[in-house]
């Protein structure tokens, strides 16, 4: 080959590759169609997304307790750098990435997702934290790592490393249907941004806040909601104690008793067409969700966020046909742990299924969007229900929003 058809060659061959690679990567940007993670793919990731996956300082600005307990207090951070905070949606959470002393040792990185509590406000964002103590049958477990180490160490002035908001957990802006926001314990915090949004900037919409929780001691935010109630009339507003105290005043400090369940949205909603939002503890999320879809509810009313390691199931007919599919029982194999195990679909996720096998595995949000439980994927492919938000590196995976393609081969 002569020299000038050889570099003529060269050339054509180097355009071919820059536009195939940039064809790739515009209808990857505009579809976004993924949903399985298979040993090797396309490293090419948008700018936006780029942005939501980079750590970002932010100074504590204040903290403030809501409740009378102290066990639940809010946090306002500002970014270090003085610019624009990036936008939200309300019922979104912010990922950290904290620094927590191991036992009184070195101190250990750390991802944990925290809802936002307040509407956007261009100075700061917040967020919510309740202390989680061990649980009660078992005083001799370890409480909350991060929620004590909030309480605890975390100051006005402390620097924090965060992640821009993310999450799929958030309120629907079509203001004809009216939103029933469903708040257990410390899962008020997204409800409280998504009704302070809808109070400012839906007046017209009809919102009907069920809070269930204990009682007064731990009533958070409770002269804002009675304050919220009196001033806009679409809001409705349900306090549901389970254990009143004796000084506690039933039409005073709560409107109903016990849990809130179907049996009292069916007694309190007005008929017709609601969206459905529900965020509080396991519990209350396994028996109230599946119960929404039993009651009737379309699918794509029902919007939740879990808490804690077990993922909702939700039981409905279209849910039961997927997992009919992929319940043939493949092996997976966990090369750092050591164990092959076998997948026989009871589980909702990898995360869930490597849990309750007792492997330690990290995890943050549990939802797809911090990527704190991102493992290399060794060989095999991982399916995904919807796609993350989080954009999972070419060759792995993420265990809390995936289940087995086929057979896998895990680093973790
Ligand atoms: N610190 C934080 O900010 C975070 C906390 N979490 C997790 O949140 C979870 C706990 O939330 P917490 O605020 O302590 O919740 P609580 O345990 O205080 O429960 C809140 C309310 O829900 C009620 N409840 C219990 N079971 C049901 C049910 N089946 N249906 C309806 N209501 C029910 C409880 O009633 P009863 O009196 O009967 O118990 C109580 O009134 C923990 O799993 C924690 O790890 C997760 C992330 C962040």
């Amino acid at each position: 080959m002569t020299a000038p058809l050889l570099l003529a060659w060269i050339t054509a061959a180097l355009l071919l590759q820059l536009a195939l690679g940039i064809g790739f990567a515009v209808w990857r940007h505009s579809r976004k169609p993924a949903t399985t993670s298979q040993g090797a793919g396309d490293a090419t990731v948008p700018e936006a997304q780029l942005a939501a996956a980079r750590w970002r300082e932010f100074r504590v600005t204040r903290r403030e307790f809501e409740d009378r307990a102290h066990s639940q207090c809010s946090f306002y951070l500002a970014p270090v750098d003085g610019g624009p905070l990036a936008p939200f949606k309300p019922g979104q959470f912010l990922t950290f990435s904290l620094q927590v002393p191991d036992n009184g040792a070195d101190a250990r990185a750390i991802t944990r997702c925290y809802s936002l509590s307040d509407a956007p406000d261009p100075a700061h964002h917040r967020i919510t934290i309740k202390r989680v103590a061990a649980p009660p049958d078992h005083p001799e477990w370890a409480p909350g790592l991060s929620s004590n180490h909030f309480h605890e160490r975390v100051q006005v002035g402390d620097v924090l490393k965060v992640k821009a908001p993310s999450g799929h957990f958030f309120i629907d802006a079509d203001a004809s249907v009216p939103a029933v926001l469903i708040g257990g314990g410390i899962g008020i915090t997204p409800m409280m941004s998504m009704l302070r949004w809808c109070v400012t900037e839906q007046p017209q919409r009809d919102v009907h806040l069920f809070y269930g929780l204990r009682n007064s001691d731990e009533h958070a935010f409770k002269a804002v909601l009675e304050q919220l109630a009196q001033d806009h009339a679409r809001l409705h507003l349900h306090v549901v104690y389970s254990r009143p105290g004796p000084n506690d005043v039933a039409g005073r400090d709560y409107q109903h008793r016990g849990h809130v369940d179907v049996e009292l949205l069916r007694r309190t909603l007005p008929h017709g067409r609601h969206g459905f939002y529900v965020c509080g503890p396991p519990a209350l999320m396994e028996s109230l969700v599946p119960a929404l879809v039993t009651w009737g509810v379309p699918r794509q009313d029902i919007h939740f966020e879990a808490f804690g390691p077990a993922s909702v199931r939700l039981g409905d007919a279209q849910t039961r046909e997927a997992e009919a599919e992929f319940a043939e029982p493949v092996e997976v194999a966990f090369q750092r742990s050591g164990r092959t195990l076998v997948w026989n679909g009871a589980d909702a996720s990898l995360l869930d299924f490597a849990e309750r096998h007792g492997l330690a595995v990290e995890a943050g949000c549990r939802s797809g969007g911090c990527g704190s439980c991102e493992t290399k994927l060794l060989s095999g492919s991982v399916r995904y229900a919807r796609q993350p938000d989080h954009d999972v590196k070419p060759g792995h995976c993420l265990l809390c929003v995936g289940t087995p393609g086929s057979a896998l081969v895990l680093e973790a």
